[in-house]
């Protein structure tokens, strides 16, 4: 893998908003206890939380009534909900650096002084309040994550295969069909979930995905309050450096191309595709992730074909770790082929 020298001398460029820390985001109002929304350069918007490079800027004040959303079933809580959710599973410093980084405040409703009844037709709508059964929701969906569901082939993996089905298809016999799984929003969920669990755990600060099917994962950096950095096919996007081109399991050559300054120098990025073949394009990606000097903690994938030795080419590349949510040992769906079915696939 190379890089021209034109793709290889763009400056980086250290975050913006560099040196400003949460004091800057705090209200001015002496008497209150809730961090004011940021004023300008990308914040104060409706739906922003804050300017580039202080996502997830910690606060020391904490509103004992303020809910914040958990991006592990994303409904909202108080921290004393938490806390009592998650005692004995967590210290109450994790759970705090949690609730501060992780957990995104919602929007306190403006009642302009007026009883919180009397809200205006047009008014922004209440926050609801957690129902038992929302709580009672949040506890299984976190319950099922279980550490063995981390490993790879794990209980949910289990689950999530069956739907995975596979069809002869660009000239190879068992193309695997990720659509099998975007029929199931609760299994596409709960894979997001887990994967959201495991990078977290990594301490991820980006999710660097591989178009296009590595970009059905968005809700896993959603999950994580991360950004999602876009990996395309070169030629798809401006201001962007390329890798050098590889080939996959399939006839074609591709190359894949970054936006500069999107992933910053120390940046702990996880890099994430459906599926590690041959392992060029995930290779592909660990040499543009050198090329912005971040750190890749995780090559990860939810399906590996190990047959194809994909990990051994990521290893020799330098990558630190290669995970995938199962092997094609679970994958055992054959595709039940319509009459007159033809292979009409393209390289591409
Ligand atoms: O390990 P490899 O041999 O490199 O193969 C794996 C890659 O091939 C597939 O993508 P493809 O490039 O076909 O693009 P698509 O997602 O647009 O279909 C798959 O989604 C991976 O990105
Ligand atoms: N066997 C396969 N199934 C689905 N996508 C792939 N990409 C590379 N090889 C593949």
């Amino acid at each position: 893998m190379s890089f021209s020298r034109r793709e290889c001398v763009w400056a980086f460029r250290p975050p913006c908003g560099h040196g400003e820390g949460p004091e800057e985001r705090r209200s001015r109002d002496p008497k209150s206890s809730v961090r004011a929304p940021p004023k300008k350069a990308g914040g104060g918007g409706k739906f922003t939380l804050g300017r580039p490079g202080d996502e997830g800027a910690a606060g020391d004040e904490r509103a004992y009534d303020e809910r914040r959303t958990d991006p592990e079933d994303g409904e909202a809580y108080t921290f004393d909900e938490l806390m009592d959710y998650y005692r004995g599973q967590y210290k109450k410093k994790a759970l705090e650096e949690y609730w501060e980084n992780e957990c995104a405040p919602l929007r306190k409703k403006k009642t302009k002084g007026k009883p919180a009844a009397k809200v205006e037709v047009g008014a922004s709508p209440a926050i609801p309040e957690p129902t038992p059964k929302s709580k009672a929701k949040f506890k299984t969906q976190a319950k099922k994550l279980s550490a063995e569901d981390l490993e790879t082939d794990g209980p949910l993996a289990r689950e999530i295969a069956p739907v995975i089905p596979f069809f002869p298809f660009k000239q190879i016999e068992r193309f695997y069909d990720i659509q099998g799984l975007l029929k199931h929003p609760k299994l596409l969920n709960a894979a997001c979930a887990l994967m959201a669990k495991r990078f977290r755990k990594l301490g991820a600060t980006k999710v660097a995905a591989f178009e296009a099917r590595g970009f059905l994962f968005t809700l896993v950096a959603i999950k994580m309050g991360v950004p999602f950095v876009m990996l395309r096919k070169s030629g798809k996007m401006p201001n962007t450096i390329s890798s050098a081109p590889y080939t996959k399991e399939y006839a074609g050559v591709d190359s894949i191309c970054i936006q500069k300054d999107i992933v910053a120098p120390g940046d702990k990025v996880v890099l994430l595709d459906d599926l590690v073949a041959t392992g060029g394009t995930m290779c592909a990606g660990v040499e543009l992730m050198k090329a912005c000097e971040a750190e890749v903690v995780e090559c990860a994938c939810m399906v590996e074909l190990r047959a194809l030795k994909g990990r051994e080419r990521l290893m020799k590349a330098g990558a630190k770790a290669v995970w995938a949510m199962m092997t094609e040992e679970l994958l055992t769906t054959a595709a039940a082929l319509p009459e007159g079915y033809v292979d009409d696939g393209e390289a591409h």
